[in-house]
Protein backbone atom coordinates (compact mmCIF):
# COMPACT_ATOMS: atom_id res chain seq x y z
CA UNK A 1 0.00 0.00 0.00
CA UNK A 2 2.88 2.57 1.11
CA UNK A 3 4.60 1.67 -2.42
CA UNK A 4 0.86 2.59 -3.83
CA UNK A 5 0.75 6.09 -1.80
CA UNK A 6 4.23 6.71 -2.88
CA UNK A 7 3.76 6.75 -6.34
CA UNK A 8 0.47 8.24 -6.43
CA UNK A 9 1.93 11.09 -4.67
CA UNK A 10 4.85 11.25 -6.85
CA UNK A 11 2.04 11.25 -9.78
CA UNK A 12 0.62 14.80 -8.18
CA UNK A 13 3.53 16.36 -8.28
CA UNK A 14 4.30 16.00 -11.70
CA UNK A 15 3.64 18.75 -14.21
CA UNK A 16 1.50 18.41 -17.29
CA UNK A 17 2.64 17.69 -20.08
CA UNK A 18 0.89 17.86 -23.79
CA UNK A 19 -0.23 14.12 -24.99
CA UNK A 20 1.70 13.82 -28.70
CA UNK A 21 -0.77 10.78 -29.82
CA UNK A 22 -1.15 11.13 -33.11
CA UNK A 23 -4.40 9.11 -34.68
CA UNK A 24 -4.66 10.15 -38.70
CA UNK A 25 -7.93 8.96 -39.92
CA UNK A 26 -8.22 7.91 -43.67
CA UNK A 27 -10.65 10.74 -45.68
CA UNK A 28 -14.52 10.18 -46.33
CA UNK A 29 -15.24 8.70 -48.92
CA UNK A 30 -15.89 10.59 -51.79
CA UNK A 31 -19.13 9.39 -52.95
CA UNK A 32 -21.01 10.69 -50.47
CA UNK A 33 -21.94 14.12 -50.80
CA UNK A 34 -20.00 16.81 -48.82
CA UNK A 35 -20.48 17.23 -45.22
CA UNK A 36 -21.11 20.50 -42.69
CA UNK A 37 -18.36 20.86 -40.75
CA UNK A 38 -17.18 18.13 -38.03
CA UNK A 39 -19.31 18.08 -34.80
CA UNK A 40 -17.53 19.71 -32.17
CA UNK A 41 -16.37 16.41 -30.13
CA UNK A 42 -14.04 14.97 -32.79
CA UNK A 43 -10.70 14.53 -31.12
CA UNK A 44 -8.11 16.89 -33.32
CA UNK A 45 -5.80 14.04 -33.64
CA UNK A 46 -8.65 12.84 -36.03
CA UNK A 47 -9.13 15.65 -38.31
CA UNK A 48 -8.20 14.16 -42.17
CA UNK A 49 -6.88 17.36 -42.80
CA UNK A 50 -6.14 21.13 -41.16
CA UNK A 51 -8.32 23.61 -42.48
CA UNK A 52 -7.20 27.10 -43.18
CA UNK A 53 -7.58 30.10 -40.69
CA UNK A 54 -10.86 31.38 -42.05
CA UNK A 55 -12.09 27.35 -41.91
CA UNK A 56 -11.01 26.75 -38.68
CA UNK A 57 -12.86 30.55 -37.40
CA UNK A 58 -15.84 29.26 -39.27
CA UNK A 59 -15.90 26.04 -37.47
CA UNK A 60 -15.07 27.48 -34.28
CA UNK A 61 -18.49 29.82 -34.54
CA UNK A 62 -20.11 27.14 -35.92
CA UNK A 63 -19.36 24.88 -32.65
CA UNK A 64 -20.01 27.61 -30.06
CA UNK A 65 -23.39 28.02 -31.83
CA UNK A 66 -24.02 24.37 -31.57
CA UNK A 67 -22.61 23.99 -27.63
CA UNK A 68 -23.76 27.06 -26.36
CA UNK A 69 -23.04 26.17 -22.57
CA UNK A 70 -19.38 24.45 -23.60
CA UNK A 71 -18.02 27.39 -21.15
CA UNK A 72 -19.72 25.87 -18.46
CA UNK A 73 -19.00 22.27 -19.04
CA UNK A 74 -17.77 20.40 -15.80
CA UNK A 75 -15.30 17.52 -15.70
CA UNK A 76 -17.04 15.51 -13.40
CA UNK A 77 -14.58 15.26 -11.03
CA UNK A 78 -15.25 18.79 -10.45
CA UNK A 79 -18.83 17.83 -9.83
CA UNK A 80 -17.82 15.28 -7.31
CA UNK A 81 -15.35 18.11 -5.99
CA UNK A 82 -18.00 21.19 -6.02
CA UNK A 83 -21.06 18.68 -3.92
CA UNK A 84 -17.87 17.34 -1.96
CA UNK A 85 -17.11 21.41 -1.13
CA UNK A 86 -21.16 22.21 -0.62
CA UNK A 87 -21.07 19.16 1.89
CA UNK A 88 -17.98 20.07 4.22
CA UNK A 89 -19.33 23.92 4.00
CA UNK A 90 -21.92 22.57 5.75
CA UNK A 91 -20.40 20.25 8.36
CA UNK A 92 -18.36 23.74 9.14
CA UNK A 93 -21.23 25.23 10.03
CA UNK A 94 -21.78 25.26 14.14
CA UNK A 95 -25.52 24.64 13.69
CA UNK A 96 -26.80 22.73 10.82
CA UNK A 97 -30.62 24.49 10.20
CA UNK A 98 -32.72 25.29 7.35
CA UNK A 99 -30.79 27.99 6.03
CA UNK A 100 -27.20 26.09 5.73
CA UNK A 101 -29.14 23.14 4.10
CA UNK A 102 -30.77 25.11 1.59
CA UNK A 103 -27.28 27.10 0.97
CA UNK A 104 -25.69 23.56 0.62
CA UNK A 105 -28.77 22.44 -1.45
CA UNK A 106 -28.48 25.53 -4.17
CA UNK A 107 -24.70 24.58 -4.01
CA UNK A 108 -25.01 21.23 -5.16
CA UNK A 109 -27.72 22.11 -7.74
CA UNK A 110 -25.85 24.58 -9.00
CA UNK A 111 -22.67 22.15 -9.32
CA UNK A 112 -25.07 19.64 -11.25
CA UNK A 113 -26.96 22.21 -13.49
CA UNK A 114 -23.35 23.41 -14.35
CA UNK A 115 -22.31 19.66 -15.34
CA UNK A 116 -25.05 19.68 -18.06
CA UNK A 117 -27.83 17.44 -15.77
CA UNK A 118 -30.66 18.30 -17.31
CA UNK A 119 -32.95 21.28 -14.70
CA UNK A 120 -36.00 18.88 -14.17
CA UNK A 121 -33.56 15.96 -12.69
CA UNK A 122 -32.09 18.51 -10.74
CA UNK A 123 -35.00 20.34 -9.05
CA UNK A 124 -36.45 17.00 -8.69
CA UNK A 125 -33.36 15.54 -6.76
CA UNK A 126 -33.74 18.74 -4.64
CA UNK A 127 -36.88 18.43 -3.45
CA UNK A 128 -36.03 14.77 -2.94
CA UNK A 129 -33.38 15.53 -0.61
CA UNK A 130 -35.74 18.11 1.09
CA UNK A 131 -37.98 15.42 2.15
CA UNK A 132 -35.74 13.10 3.16
CA UNK A 133 -33.33 15.91 5.36
CA UNK A 134 -36.48 16.73 7.41
CA UNK A 135 -35.12 18.93 10.15
CA UNK A 136 -37.96 18.32 12.87
CA UNK A 137 -37.80 14.66 12.21
CA UNK A 138 -34.45 14.56 12.41
CA UNK A 139 -33.69 13.01 16.35
CA UNK A 140 -31.94 15.74 18.29
CA UNK A 141 -27.72 14.32 17.73
CA UNK A 142 -28.53 13.14 14.52
CA UNK A 143 -25.24 13.65 11.86
CA UNK A 144 -27.04 15.97 9.45
CA UNK A 145 -24.27 15.73 6.86
CA UNK A 146 -24.00 12.05 7.27
CA UNK A 147 -27.75 12.06 6.43
CA UNK A 148 -27.59 14.62 4.10
CA UNK A 149 -24.05 12.86 2.33
CA UNK A 150 -26.19 10.06 2.07
CA UNK A 151 -29.17 11.25 0.81
CA UNK A 152 -26.95 12.86 -2.20
CA UNK A 153 -25.21 9.68 -2.54
CA UNK A 154 -28.79 7.68 -3.18
CA UNK A 155 -29.82 10.46 -5.98
CA UNK A 156 -27.39 10.64 -7.78
CA UNK A 157 -27.38 6.86 -7.76
CA UNK A 158 -31.03 6.90 -9.06
CA UNK A 159 -30.25 9.26 -11.29
CA UNK A 160 -27.74 6.84 -12.90
CA UNK A 161 -30.15 3.83 -12.02
CA UNK A 162 -32.49 3.36 -14.62
CA UNK A 163 -34.19 1.11 -12.45
CA UNK A 164 -34.21 -1.63 -14.90
CA UNK A 165 -31.15 -4.16 -15.66
CA UNK A 166 -30.03 -4.02 -19.60
CA UNK A 167 -29.94 -7.28 -21.75
CA UNK A 168 -27.41 -9.45 -20.73
CA UNK A 169 -25.88 -11.16 -23.31
CA UNK A 170 -25.57 -15.34 -22.48
CA UNK A 171 -22.89 -17.99 -23.51
CA UNK A 172 -23.81 -20.59 -26.73
CA UNK A 173 -27.10 -18.56 -27.41
CA UNK A 174 -26.63 -16.22 -30.49
CA UNK A 175 -27.26 -12.54 -29.56
CA UNK A 176 -26.62 -9.91 -32.00
CA UNK A 177 -25.43 -6.37 -30.36
CA UNK A 178 -25.85 -3.18 -32.36
CA UNK A 179 -23.26 0.02 -31.66
CA UNK A 180 -24.43 3.36 -32.76
CA UNK A 181 -22.77 6.61 -31.43
CA UNK A 182 -21.97 9.98 -32.54
CA UNK A 183 -18.86 10.18 -35.38
CA UNK A 184 -15.32 10.08 -33.07
CA UNK A 185 -17.41 8.89 -30.14
CA UNK A 186 -14.95 5.59 -29.74
CA UNK A 187 -17.68 3.08 -31.22
CA UNK A 188 -15.14 1.22 -33.01
CA UNK A 189 -12.83 0.64 -30.47
CA UNK A 190 -15.56 0.43 -27.99
CA UNK A 191 -17.33 -2.68 -30.33
CA UNK A 192 -13.77 -4.04 -30.07
CA UNK A 193 -13.24 -3.87 -26.39
CA UNK A 194 -17.02 -5.25 -25.76
CA UNK A 195 -16.23 -8.35 -28.21
CA UNK A 196 -12.62 -8.67 -25.94
CA UNK A 197 -13.90 -8.40 -22.44
CA UNK A 198 -16.73 -11.37 -23.55
CA UNK A 199 -14.13 -13.69 -25.09
CA UNK A 200 -12.43 -13.40 -21.97
CA UNK A 201 -15.58 -14.22 -20.22
CA UNK A 202 -15.74 -17.59 -22.39
CA UNK A 203 -17.96 -16.04 -25.12
CA UNK A 204 -17.21 -16.78 -29.11
CA UNK A 205 -17.79 -13.06 -30.22
CA UNK A 206 -17.50 -11.32 -33.54
CA UNK A 207 -17.65 -8.39 -34.94
CA UNK A 208 -19.19 -6.95 -38.16
CA UNK A 209 -18.17 -3.29 -39.90
CA UNK A 210 -21.29 -2.03 -41.08
CA UNK A 211 -19.49 1.53 -41.37
CA UNK A 212 -19.79 2.17 -44.63
CA UNK A 213 -19.62 6.27 -44.07
CA UNK A 214 -16.31 6.09 -42.81
CA UNK A 215 -13.23 4.79 -45.22
CA UNK A 216 -11.17 3.35 -42.65
CA UNK A 217 -13.12 2.02 -40.49
CA UNK A 218 -13.12 -1.47 -41.85
CA UNK A 219 -9.53 -1.17 -41.29
CA UNK A 220 -9.53 0.04 -38.22
CA UNK A 221 -12.24 -3.02 -36.70
CA UNK A 222 -10.14 -5.57 -38.96
CA UNK A 223 -6.78 -4.40 -37.68
CA UNK A 224 -8.34 -4.35 -33.83
CA UNK A 225 -10.31 -7.75 -34.31
CA UNK A 226 -7.00 -9.30 -35.84
CA UNK A 227 -4.97 -8.46 -32.62
CA UNK A 228 -7.59 -9.83 -30.54
CA UNK A 229 -8.19 -13.02 -32.16
CA UNK A 230 -12.01 -12.03 -32.76
CA UNK A 231 -13.64 -13.09 -36.42
CA UNK A 232 -15.23 -10.54 -38.13
CA UNK A 233 -16.66 -8.96 -41.38
CA UNK A 234 -16.99 -6.44 -43.82
CA UNK A 235 -16.06 -4.98 -47.16
CA UNK A 236 -14.64 -2.46 -49.36
CA UNK A 237 -16.39 -2.47 -52.35
CA UNK A 238 -20.03 -2.79 -50.63
CA UNK A 239 -21.39 0.23 -49.79
CA UNK A 240 -24.81 -0.76 -48.45
CA UNK A 241 -24.72 -1.18 -44.75
CA UNK A 242 -28.11 -3.20 -44.02
CA UNK A 243 -26.65 -5.48 -47.09
CA UNK A 244 -23.08 -5.88 -44.68
CA UNK A 245 -24.86 -6.01 -41.47
CA UNK A 246 -26.91 -8.87 -42.21
CA UNK A 247 -24.64 -11.09 -44.48
CA UNK A 248 -22.39 -10.43 -41.16
CA UNK A 249 -24.95 -11.50 -38.60
CA UNK A 250 -25.99 -14.68 -41.12
CA UNK A 251 -22.05 -15.46 -41.45
CA UNK A 252 -21.81 -15.76 -37.55
CA UNK A 253 -25.37 -17.07 -36.70
CA UNK A 254 -24.06 -19.86 -38.63
CA UNK A 255 -20.60 -19.97 -37.05
CA UNK A 256 -22.21 -20.22 -34.05
CA UNK A 257 -20.99 -17.18 -32.67
CA UNK A 258 -22.65 -16.39 -29.40
CA UNK A 259 -22.38 -12.28 -29.59
CA UNK A 260 -22.67 -11.28 -32.88
CA UNK A 261 -21.79 -7.22 -32.70
CA UNK A 262 -22.31 -5.18 -35.35
CA UNK A 263 -20.93 -1.60 -35.53
CA UNK A 264 -22.12 1.25 -37.39
CA UNK A 265 -21.78 4.44 -38.90
CA UNK A 266 -21.07 7.86 -36.82
CA UNK A 267 -23.84 9.76 -36.92
CA UNK A 268 -23.80 13.82 -36.42
CA UNK A 269 -27.47 14.93 -34.75
CA UNK A 270 -28.45 16.82 -37.90
CA UNK A 271 -27.70 14.10 -40.44
CA UNK A 272 -31.85 12.47 -40.90
CA UNK A 273 -30.35 10.10 -43.54
CA UNK A 274 -27.90 8.94 -41.96
CA UNK A 275 -29.73 8.10 -38.67
CA UNK A 276 -32.81 6.14 -41.08
CA UNK A 277 -29.49 4.58 -42.25
CA UNK A 278 -29.18 2.82 -38.80
CA UNK A 279 -32.71 2.86 -38.28
CA UNK A 280 -33.01 0.58 -41.17
CA UNK A 281 -29.84 -1.68 -39.74
CA UNK A 282 -31.66 -2.33 -36.99
CA UNK A 283 -34.66 -3.71 -38.38
CA UNK A 284 -32.69 -5.88 -40.90
CA UNK A 285 -30.24 -7.59 -37.92
CA UNK A 286 -32.89 -7.36 -35.05
CA UNK A 287 -30.58 -6.79 -32.68
CA UNK A 288 -30.76 -7.71 -28.64
CA UNK A 289 -30.10 -5.05 -27.05
CA UNK A 290 -28.38 -1.41 -29.02
CA UNK A 291 -25.35 -0.13 -27.30
CA UNK A 292 -25.21 4.00 -27.15
CA UNK A 293 -21.83 4.87 -27.16
CA UNK A 294 -21.30 8.28 -25.66
CA UNK A 295 -18.41 10.24 -25.40
CA UNK A 296 -17.81 11.71 -22.03
CA UNK A 297 -16.46 14.59 -22.76
CA UNK A 298 -19.69 15.54 -25.30
CA UNK A 299 -20.99 17.85 -21.93
CA UNK A 300 -24.41 20.07 -22.60
CA UNK A 301 -25.06 18.29 -25.60
CA UNK A 302 -25.48 14.86 -24.26
CA UNK A 303 -29.42 14.89 -23.15
CA UNK A 304 -30.76 16.02 -26.48
CA UNK A 305 -28.40 13.48 -28.60
CA UNK A 306 -28.72 10.53 -26.42
CA UNK A 307 -32.50 11.23 -26.85
CA UNK A 308 -32.25 11.38 -31.01
CA UNK A 309 -30.58 8.32 -30.86
CA UNK A 310 -33.37 6.83 -28.25
CA UNK A 311 -35.94 8.18 -30.97
CA UNK A 312 -34.05 5.87 -33.71
CA UNK A 313 -33.10 2.96 -32.68
CA UNK A 314 -34.30 1.34 -29.17
CA UNK A 315 -31.44 2.13 -27.29
CA UNK A 316 -31.38 -0.40 -23.95
CA UNK A 317 -27.94 0.96 -22.48
CA UNK A 318 -25.68 3.24 -22.38
CA UNK A 319 -21.40 2.61 -22.70
CA UNK A 320 -19.38 6.16 -22.08
CA UNK A 321 -15.95 6.13 -23.53
CA UNK A 322 -12.57 8.38 -22.73
CA UNK A 323 -13.37 8.31 -19.18
CA UNK A 324 -9.22 8.28 -18.24
CA UNK A 325 -7.39 10.63 -16.83
CA UNK A 326 -9.58 14.08 -16.81
CA UNK A 327 -12.81 13.08 -19.07
CA UNK A 328 -15.64 15.55 -18.85
CA UNK A 329 -18.45 13.23 -18.11
CA UNK A 330 -20.97 15.36 -16.64
CA UNK A 331 -23.73 14.40 -19.47
CA UNK A 332 -23.26 10.85 -18.00
CA UNK A 333 -25.96 11.72 -15.88
CA UNK A 334 -28.49 13.28 -18.55
CA UNK A 335 -27.14 10.31 -21.12
CA UNK A 336 -28.91 7.54 -18.79
CA UNK A 337 -31.90 10.07 -18.33
CA UNK A 338 -32.31 10.43 -21.64
CA UNK A 339 -32.34 6.67 -22.76
CA UNK A 340 -33.77 5.76 -19.78
CA UNK A 341 -31.11 3.23 -20.09
CA UNK A 342 -28.50 1.80 -17.75
CA UNK A 343 -24.25 2.74 -18.90
CA UNK A 344 -23.03 -0.89 -18.69
CA UNK A 345 -18.76 0.46 -18.85
CA UNK A 346 -16.80 2.92 -19.45
CA UNK A 347 -13.88 3.44 -21.16
CA UNK A 348 -10.83 4.44 -19.74
CA UNK A 349 -8.26 4.74 -22.54
CA UNK A 350 -7.03 3.32 -25.69
CA UNK A 351 -6.35 -0.12 -25.43
CA UNK A 352 -8.45 -3.34 -25.82
CA UNK A 353 -8.11 -4.11 -22.02
CA UNK A 354 -8.85 0.09 -20.79
CA UNK A 355 -12.57 -1.00 -20.37
CA UNK A 356 -14.63 -1.13 -17.29
CA UNK A 357 -17.95 -2.72 -15.90
CA UNK A 358 -19.64 0.00 -15.01
CA UNK A 359 -21.06 -0.30 -11.24
CA UNK A 360 -23.16 2.83 -10.08
CA UNK A 361 -22.34 2.98 -6.16
CA UNK A 362 -18.77 2.78 -6.19
CA UNK A 363 -18.86 5.38 -9.20
CA UNK A 364 -20.72 7.65 -7.67
CA UNK A 365 -19.01 6.99 -3.97
CA UNK A 366 -15.44 7.73 -6.15
CA UNK A 367 -17.31 11.25 -7.82
CA UNK A 368 -18.35 12.44 -3.94
CA UNK A 369 -14.59 11.53 -2.61
CA UNK A 370 -16.31 9.10 -0.47
CA UNK A 371 -13.72 6.62 -1.64
CA UNK A 372 -14.29 2.94 -3.15
CA UNK A 373 -12.46 0.88 -0.33
CA UNK A 374 -13.67 -2.60 -1.56
CA UNK A 375 -13.09 -1.87 -5.56
CA UNK A 376 -9.42 -0.38 -4.62
CA UNK A 377 -8.82 -4.06 -2.44
CA UNK A 378 -10.62 -6.24 -5.83
CA UNK A 379 -8.24 -3.81 -7.99
CA UNK A 380 -4.89 -4.59 -6.00
CA UNK A 381 -5.69 -8.42 -5.46
CA UNK A 382 -6.88 -8.61 -9.13
CA UNK A 383 -2.85 -7.32 -10.20
CA UNK A 384 -1.24 -9.13 -7.67
CA UNK A 385 -1.80 -12.64 -7.91
CA UNK A 386 -2.22 -14.28 -4.35
CA UNK A 387 0.42 -16.66 -4.82
CA UNK A 388 3.28 -13.62 -5.15
CA UNK A 389 2.05 -11.93 -1.71
CA UNK A 390 3.87 -13.80 1.08
CA UNK A 391 6.77 -13.81 -1.26
CA UNK A 392 6.72 -9.81 -1.71
CA UNK A 393 5.54 -9.86 2.05
CA UNK A 394 8.53 -11.98 3.14
CA UNK A 395 11.15 -10.25 1.16
CA UNK A 396 10.26 -6.76 2.37
CA UNK A 397 10.10 -7.86 5.77
CA UNK A 398 14.05 -8.86 5.51
CA UNK A 399 14.46 -5.58 4.23
CA UNK A 400 15.38 -6.92 1.13
CA UNK A 401 13.68 -3.87 -1.25
CA UNK A 402 15.34 -4.57 -4.63
CA UNK A 403 15.04 -2.77 -8.30
CA UNK A 404 13.40 -6.47 -8.91
CA UNK A 405 10.67 -5.89 -6.49
CA UNK A 406 10.49 -2.05 -7.55
CA UNK A 407 9.80 -3.13 -11.34
CA UNK A 408 6.95 -5.80 -10.33
CA UNK A 409 5.52 -3.39 -8.10
CA UNK A 410 5.80 -0.65 -11.21
CA UNK A 411 4.03 -3.83 -13.55
CA UNK A 412 1.11 -4.09 -10.94
CA UNK A 413 0.60 -0.08 -11.05
CA UNK A 414 0.04 -0.23 -14.25
CA UNK A 415 -2.16 -3.24 -14.44
CA UNK A 416 -4.51 -0.89 -12.07
CA UNK A 417 -5.58 1.68 -15.06
CA UNK A 418 -5.56 5.15 -14.80
CA UNK A 419 -3.70 6.51 -11.49
CA UNK A 420 -6.24 9.28 -11.37
CA UNK A 421 -8.52 6.54 -11.13
CA UNK A 422 -7.04 4.62 -8.52
CA UNK A 423 -6.44 8.01 -6.73
CA UNK A 424 -9.76 8.69 -6.20
CA UNK A 425 -10.89 5.44 -4.53
CA UNK A 426 -8.90 6.53 -1.62
CA UNK A 427 -11.93 8.17 0.71
CA UNK A 428 -11.42 12.22 0.91
CA UNK A 429 -9.62 11.89 -2.10
CA UNK A 430 -10.76 13.05 -5.58
CA UNK A 431 -9.55 12.83 -9.01
CA UNK A 432 -9.45 16.77 -9.47
CA UNK A 433 -6.59 16.73 -6.86
CA UNK A 434 -4.57 15.88 -9.36
CA UNK A 435 -3.14 18.29 -12.22
CA UNK A 436 -4.43 17.77 -15.50
CA UNK A 437 -2.07 15.37 -17.74
CA UNK A 438 -0.37 14.28 -14.72
CA UNK A 439 -2.38 10.73 -15.29
CA UNK A 440 0.07 10.33 -18.43
CA UNK A 441 3.13 11.81 -17.24
CA UNK A 442 3.17 9.63 -14.34
CA UNK A 443 2.43 6.54 -16.21
CA UNK A 444 5.00 7.92 -18.34
CA UNK A 445 7.26 8.05 -15.73
CA UNK A 446 6.91 4.92 -14.70
CA UNK A 447 6.97 3.08 -18.42
CA UNK A 448 10.75 5.11 -18.59
CA UNK A 449 11.58 3.83 -15.17
CA UNK A 450 11.14 0.67 -16.16
CA UNK A 451 13.10 0.49 -19.86
CA UNK A 452 15.74 1.57 -17.95
CA UNK A 453 15.73 -1.17 -15.51
CA UNK A 454 15.19 -3.56 -18.79
CA UNK A 455 19.15 -2.54 -19.36
CA UNK A 456 19.65 -4.09 -15.69
CA UNK A 457 21.01 -7.15 -15.64
CA UNK A 458 19.65 -9.84 -12.84
CA UNK A 459 22.65 -8.60 -10.47
CA UNK A 460 21.54 -5.16 -10.63
CA UNK A 461 18.33 -6.00 -9.89
CA UNK A 462 18.39 -8.24 -7.16
CA UNK A 463 21.13 -6.59 -5.40
CA UNK A 464 20.52 -4.45 -1.90
CA UNK A 465 23.92 -3.18 -2.07
CA UNK A 466 23.85 0.44 -3.48
CA UNK A 467 27.32 0.76 -4.25
CA UNK A 468 26.88 -1.98 -6.75
CA UNK A 469 25.73 0.88 -9.24
CA UNK A 470 29.17 2.22 -10.01
CA UNK A 471 29.85 5.35 -12.56
CA UNK A 472 30.52 2.83 -15.29
CA UNK A 473 27.49 0.48 -14.51
CA UNK A 474 24.94 3.71 -14.90
CA UNK A 475 26.68 4.61 -18.31
CA UNK A 476 26.20 1.49 -19.58
CA UNK A 477 22.36 1.24 -17.99
CA UNK A 478 21.45 5.21 -19.74
CA UNK A 479 23.68 3.70 -22.78
CA UNK A 480 21.67 0.55 -23.19
CA UNK A 481 17.90 1.88 -22.45
CA UNK A 482 18.47 5.25 -24.55
CA UNK A 483 18.24 7.36 -21.67
CA UNK A 484 20.24 10.15 -20.30
CA UNK A 485 22.80 9.20 -17.30
CA UNK A 486 20.78 11.68 -15.11
CA UNK A 487 17.43 9.90 -15.87
CA UNK A 488 19.20 6.59 -14.35
CA UNK A 489 20.59 8.41 -11.32
CA UNK A 490 16.83 10.21 -10.53
CA UNK A 491 15.23 6.35 -11.36
CA UNK A 492 17.88 5.41 -8.63
CA UNK A 493 17.00 7.95 -6.54
CA UNK A 494 13.63 7.45 -6.50
CA UNK A 495 14.49 3.23 -5.55
CA UNK A 496 16.89 4.67 -2.98
CA UNK A 497 13.72 6.71 -0.66
CA UNK A 498 11.35 3.82 -1.42
CA UNK A 499 13.97 1.19 0.08
CA UNK A 500 14.62 3.72 2.87
CA UNK A 501 10.94 3.92 3.59
CA UNK A 502 10.66 0.58 3.55
CA UNK A 503 13.15 0.11 6.04
CA UNK A 504 11.42 2.44 8.15
CA UNK A 505 8.34 -0.20 8.18
CA UNK A 506 10.26 -2.84 10.68
CA UNK A 507 8.17 -5.64 9.43
CA UNK A 508 9.01 -8.55 11.79
CA UNK A 509 7.88 -12.14 10.29
CA UNK A 510 7.20 -14.06 13.31
CA UNK A 511 8.84 -17.84 13.32
CA UNK A 512 5.73 -19.76 12.89
CA UNK A 513 4.56 -17.60 9.59
CA UNK A 514 1.67 -15.81 11.25
CA UNK A 515 1.95 -12.83 8.78
CA UNK A 516 -1.21 -10.93 10.32
CA UNK A 517 0.77 -10.40 13.45
CA UNK A 518 3.45 -8.81 11.36
CA UNK A 519 0.82 -6.51 9.55
CA UNK A 520 -0.77 -5.98 12.98
CA UNK A 521 1.87 -3.59 13.67
CA UNK A 522 1.04 -1.48 10.84
CA UNK A 523 -1.04 0.76 12.95
CA UNK A 524 -1.53 4.44 11.62
CA UNK A 525 1.14 5.74 13.62
CA UNK A 526 3.50 3.14 11.83
CA UNK A 527 2.39 4.46 8.36
CA UNK A 528 2.38 7.66 8.81
CA UNK A 529 6.07 7.44 9.22
CA UNK A 530 6.18 6.61 5.44
CA UNK A 531 3.64 8.59 3.84
CA UNK A 532 5.03 11.77 2.35
CA UNK A 533 3.85 14.62 4.69
CA UNK A 534 1.80 16.21 1.80
CA UNK A 535 0.32 12.96 1.02
CA UNK A 536 -0.51 12.79 4.86
CA UNK A 537 -1.98 16.30 5.01
CA UNK A 538 -3.94 15.24 1.99
CA UNK A 539 -5.73 12.23 3.62
CA UNK A 540 -6.33 14.68 6.81
CA UNK A 541 -3.04 13.67 9.03
CA UNK A 542 -2.80 11.05 11.55
CA UNK A 543 -6.31 11.25 12.47
CA UNK A 544 -7.03 10.74 8.75
CA UNK A 545 -5.02 7.91 8.50
CA UNK A 546 -6.70 6.44 10.93
CA UNK A 547 -9.84 6.50 9.80
CA UNK A 548 -8.93 5.30 6.63
CA UNK A 549 -7.20 2.27 8.03
CA UNK A 550 -10.17 2.03 9.74
CA UNK A 551 -12.52 1.76 6.91
CA UNK A 552 -10.13 -1.04 5.48
CA UNK A 553 -10.98 -3.15 8.73
CA UNK A 554 -7.93 -2.28 10.62
CA UNK A 555 -4.88 -4.68 10.60
CA UNK A 556 -6.69 -7.91 8.95
CA UNK A 557 -8.11 -6.05 5.50
CA UNK A 558 -4.61 -4.42 5.57
CA UNK A 559 -2.97 -8.09 5.52
CA UNK A 560 -4.76 -9.25 3.33
CA UNK A 561 -4.43 -6.45 1.31
CA UNK A 562 -0.55 -6.97 1.83
CA UNK A 563 -0.28 -10.08 1.56
CA UNK A 564 -4.06 -12.06 1.71
CA UNK A 565 -2.74 -13.57 5.05
CA UNK A 566 -4.56 -11.79 7.76
CA UNK A 567 -6.30 -13.68 9.73
CA UNK A 568 -8.85 -16.10 8.54
CA UNK A 569 -7.18 -16.36 5.96
N1 LIG B 1 -8.46 8.04 -24.26
C1 LIG B 1 -9.41 7.28 -24.81
N2 LIG B 1 -9.54 7.27 -26.14
C2 LIG B 1 -10.50 6.50 -26.67
C3 LIG B 1 -11.37 5.73 -25.88
N3 LIG B 1 -12.22 5.08 -26.72
C4 LIG B 1 -11.87 5.45 -27.97
N4 LIG B 1 -10.84 6.30 -27.96
C5 LIG B 1 -10.18 6.97 -29.08
O1 LIG B 1 -11.12 7.83 -29.70
C6 LIG B 1 -10.86 7.94 -31.06
C7 LIG B 1 -12.16 7.67 -31.84
O2 LIG B 1 -12.47 6.32 -31.70
P1 LIG B 1 -13.20 5.46 -32.85
O3 LIG B 1 -13.42 4.11 -32.28
O4 LIG B 1 -12.48 5.55 -34.13
O5 LIG B 1 -14.55 6.28 -32.97
P2 LIG B 1 -15.84 6.00 -33.86
O6 LIG B 1 -16.99 6.42 -33.03
O7 LIG B 1 -15.86 4.61 -34.37
O8 LIG B 1 -15.62 7.02 -35.04
P3 LIG B 1 -16.52 7.17 -36.40
O9 LIG B 1 -16.25 5.98 -37.22
O10 LIG B 1 -16.05 8.45 -37.01
O11 LIG B 1 -17.91 7.22 -35.99
C8 LIG B 1 -9.73 6.98 -31.36
O12 LIG B 1 -8.53 7.71 -31.40
C9 LIG B 1 -9.74 6.02 -30.17
O13 LIG B 1 -8.48 5.46 -29.92
C10 LIG B 1 -11.22 5.78 -24.45
O14 LIG B 1 -11.94 5.16 -23.66
N5 LIG B 1 -10.22 6.57 -23.98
Amino acid sequence: MTIFLYELQNCIDVSRVESTAAHDKPPRRRDRPPREAKPLHKTSPKQPFLPDRAGRRRAQTAARRREPHAAAKMVLAQLGGSISRALAQMSNATVVDEKVIAECLNEISRALLQSDVQFKMVRDMQSNIKRIVDLESLAAGANKRRIIQQAVFSELCNMLDPGKPSFTPKKAKPSVVMFVGLQGSGKTTTCTKYAYYHQQKGFKPSLVCADTFRAGAFDQLKQNATKARIPFYGSYMESDPVKIAVEGVERFREEKSDLIIVDTSGRHKQEAALFEEMRQVAEATKPDLVIFVMDGSIGQAAFDQAHAFKQSASVGAVIITKMDGHAKGGGALSAVAATKSPVIFIGTGEHIDEFEVFDVKPFVSRLLGMGDLSGLMNKIQDVMPAEQQPELLQKLAEGTFTLRILYEQFQNLLKMGPIGQVFSMFPGFSSELMPKGSDKESQAKIKRYMTIMDSMTDAELDSTNPKLMSESRIIRIARGSGRLVRDVMDMLEEYKKLAKMWSKMKLKIPKNGDMSAMTRNMNANNMSKVIPPHMLKQMGGIGGLQSLMKQFGGGKDISKMLGGMGDGN
